[in-house]
């Protein structure tokens, strides 16, 4: 399992945003085409590895996006998805998301105080979205069930745990080292 995913991830073309050396891939940015069978083993792996016992799947735009879709439509939970776009609505909380390449703001709504969530994204690399992110939602008196990130670059995942103290599931462990895709371990190893 995973043995296709894993192929793909080494075989990542790396470019360069400034300093930071970015991987390019089906599941972080839909390039190149995202090979069905990957998404699905994806999904299997979230739904055998989470409690679904929640209210909805939230996700980050954009490339949360394809994952909460495919997770949605496998376990009949909605999904709502926290916008790079202000809307103004009533209760909309912004949240200031820092990455390796970036900063903007990120909006949330439609997730209410009390409500049960599972939290996906695509890459967690500084942490630095997850962070602003999950301290954002706890704020919001939200239980973060569980939170996802299905691939790890670096050091986010204990990065992130440390500083919210929310553990935090990722399905495979990589780096860029010398402009190369390396692998480290996944979740099934
Ligand atoms: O752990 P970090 O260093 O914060 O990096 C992770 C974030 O970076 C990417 O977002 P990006 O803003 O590039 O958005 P995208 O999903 O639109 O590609 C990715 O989708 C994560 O949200
Ligand atoms: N590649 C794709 N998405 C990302 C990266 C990366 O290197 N870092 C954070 N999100």
């Amino acid at each position: 399992m995973l043995e296709e995913f894993k192929k793909t991830l080494q075989e990542s073309p790396i470019v360069k945003k400034g300093e930071y050396s970015y991987f390019v891939h089906p599941v972080s940015d839909g390039i190149p085409e995202m090979k069905p069978e990957i998404l699905r083993e994806i999904v299997e792996v979230i739904k055998n590895n989470s409690d679904l016992d929640i209210d909805k799947i939230v996700c980050i735009e954009a490339m949360g996006i394809h994952l909460a879709t495919a997770l949605s439509l496998e376990t009949n939970i909605p999904f709502v998805v926290i916008r790079k776009r202000e809307y103004g609505l009533p209760g909309e909380v912004p949240v200031f998301q820092k990455t390796g390449y970036s900063e903007q703001n990120l909006y949330i709504n439609q997730v209410n105080k009390g409500e049960k969530i599972l939290l996906i994204d695509d890459v967690v690399s500084t942490g630095g979205t997850y962070i602003a992110v999950i301290k954002a939602l706890k704020n919001m008196g939200v239980e973060i069930k569980d939170a996802i990130a299905v691939i790890e670059k670096g050091e986010g995942k204990r990065i992130v745990e440390d500083e919210t103290g929310c553990s935090l599931t990722t399905i495979i462990k990589m780096d860029v080292i010398n402009n190369e895709v390396v692998i480290e371990s996944t979740i099934i190893d």
